[in-house]
């Protein structure tokens, strides 16, 4: 056949590979390998078949231009198709994002793609595509309608498809509803009333080792977004390993946490574009997010070892489920080492998070914590001698407490763009506004929480607003730092038990200010949004209270 005859021949077979097989369904994690495949399969065809006519350079050449003909057919056949016969042309949103996915990474590449998102909605409206087949929805409706229990939304067809152990998804990754509620069973088992009761024992354990360095830094710069992190990270391994890591006494980052920010990083900075995880995951990892998979594994295989039923911890309750008769969830081990990793990734820098910019908030304005060290002076001691107790660290009993947290967490949530659920085949109405089926829906916790349409005075932290200002709030629905509906934060609880008690002792034995040359602009100007929101650097200075 004649060279140009190919190369149209090449070109309608790319146009056709479109119509027929990559514009039904969601092809992000095969298509990509399929496509280097065929790209090298075709090549070495025509490579071999043309060599022979016109010699290896020529032949070489020619082997090119005939398969580009193929890929520049099939990628202007979807980029003409996203554009103007997409299901969803007609939602507004930036030019790029409609025609390419590979736009999310750049909008993610400094780490504030929530703040980006807020910025949309701003500019677009309230529904915005993203990314050709991603929306994004500033909505109560649309909250309730992807994550409630009888919403039809799912984790299938999303990123969630990539993120497993070697196969194996933890309670936050697996996609399919009768097994995650299965394993949501053997977690929710972990926080009963007495798991709870000795987790608040080790947190308190760890503010004391907190208050213990605190002492022996007196009147120096403490590096407050580094403990903020080491606290919850310390709580993690006695509430979910029974180990002590000993990291607030070195006074700095575990290898653990570092392997946890680097994962956590680079799939942050892929902005949930995922077959570049997918194609890690089948090549066997990045190094560090291995060596974090191999420490978290570790942590399993000792506690095991020392299998304890006295000692109350999550791995307990993960490994009775795995050795019983007939388990609910758990029937493989390396479920266990999947659910492992999930609680380290879960547990640890989001508490992080919300205590860095707790004791951001408080250090900042000392009256505060003038208001805020009057309200725990009836609480100390009132159900444990010389101590304070969760449960007098409650909404009735410290809502000044708790309405620093909720603001806290309203302006900078940890987990401030959570993610996607993908729309069930017939679609659904948001608003009265009709979104298709199939299609990637995010409604983010950042945007909702510091929009306008929910919050008066949205940019301003007023703790009040959670106690005698009501009127600041347009829609308490909005605010939802834990998500809703059945993956609501299994660790919800336990993580208010640690915020309490820390900012309560913190509070009751110490005042703080911002360290000598801090201006307290670096937390949030440094803040990165990696999955998970991790704090810039803010320097404080404890002097205990006379
Ligand atoms: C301030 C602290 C925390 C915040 C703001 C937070 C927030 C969230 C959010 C928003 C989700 C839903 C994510 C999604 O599906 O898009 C979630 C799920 C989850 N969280 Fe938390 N979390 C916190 C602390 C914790 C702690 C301490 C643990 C572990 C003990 C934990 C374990 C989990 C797990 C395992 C899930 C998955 C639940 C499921 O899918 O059923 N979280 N969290």
């Amino acid at each position: 056949m004649r060279y140009e005859l190919l190369c149209l021949a090449s070109a309608s077979a790319g146009i056709l590979s479109h119509l027929l097989y990559f514009i039904r369904g969601n092809k992000a994690i095969h298509a990509p390998p399929w496509i280097l495949v065929f790209f090298l399969v075709a090549e070495c065809f025509l490579y071999t078949r043309s060599i022979h006519y016109l010699g290896a350079l020529q032949g070489f050449l020619t082997a090119t231009v005939i398969s580009l003909c193929y890929f520049t057919a099939l990628f202007t056949s979807i980029i003409i198709y996203r554009i103007f016969f997409h299901p969803l042309r007609h939602f507004p949103g930036p030019f790029f994002a409609k025609v390419t996915k590979f736009y999310s990474p750049w909008m993610a590449r400094d780490g504030k793609l929530h703040e980006r998102y807020a910025e949309f909605f701003e500019t677009y409206g309230d529904i915005v595509r993203v990314a050709p087949n991603e929306l994004i929805v500033l909505s109560t409706d649309a909250q309730q309608k992807v994550h409630r229990a009888s919403s039809r939304c799912s984790k299938q067809d999303t990123v969630y498809e990539v993120v497993h152990y070697q196969g194996y998804k933890n309670l936050e990754t697996v996609v399919d509803r009768d097994e995650h509620r299965s394993r949501r069973q053997v977690w929710d088992k972990a926080f009963n009333t007495k798991a709870l009761e000795a987790y608040e024992t080790y947190a308190r354990e760890v503010v004391y080792e907190w208050l213990g360095k605190m002492a022996s830094l007196q009147g120096q710069p403490v590096n407050t977004s580094l403990y903020s992190l080491l606290i919850p990270f310390e709580n993690m391994g006695r509430m979910g390993f029974s180990d002590n890591f000993g990291s607030i006494q070195k006074g700095k980052e575990d290898p653990m946490l570092h392997y946890l920010e680097v994962t956590l990083g680079s799939i942050g900075k892929l902005g949930a574009m995922y077959w570049p995880i997918a194609l890690l995951n089948a090549i066997g990892g990045s190094s560090d997010h291995v060596a974090f998979q191999k420490l978290a594994c570790k942590m399993v295989d000792k506690r095991e070892k020392i299998m304890d039923e006295e000692k109350e911890d999550i791995l307990k309750y993960l490994i009775q489920d795995y050795r019983s008769k007939e388990p609910k969830a758990m029937r493989d081990h390396m479920m266990i080492y999947a659910e492992a990793q999930a609680l380290m990734v879960a547990g640890t820098d989001t508490i992080g998070a919300a205590l860095a910019f707790a004791f951001y908030v408080l250090a900042r304005d000392p009256q505060v914590q003038k208001k805020l060290y009057a309200e725990l002076e009836p609480l100390y001691g009132r159900t444990m001698s010389g101590e304070f107790a969760n449960h007098d660290l409650g909404e009735a009993e410290a809502p000044y407490l708790n309405a620093i947290i909720n603001e806290t967490m309203r302006m900078y949530n940890p987990t401030c763009s959570n993610g996607p659920r993908s729309t069930p085949p017939e679609g659904l109405e948001v608003d009265g506004v009709f979104i298709p089926g199939k299609v990637d829906v995010y409604v983010p916790i950042h945007a909702m929480h510091r929009s306008a349409k929910f919050f008066r005075e949205p940019n301003k932290f007023i703790p009040e607003r959670w106690t005698t200002r009501p009127e600041l709030i347009i829609d308490k629905r909005a605010y939802h730092p834990f998500l809703l509906g059945p993956h609501t934060c299994v660790g919800r609880r336990i993580a208010l038990i640690v915020i309490r008690l820390v900012l309560a002792y913190t509070t009751w034995y110490y005042e703080f200010e911002f360290a000598p040359g801090e201006d307290g602009v670096a937390i949030d100007r440094d803040a990165v949004n990696g999955q998970i929101l991790k704090a810039g650097k803010l320097e404080c200075v404890f002097t205990q209270r006379a």
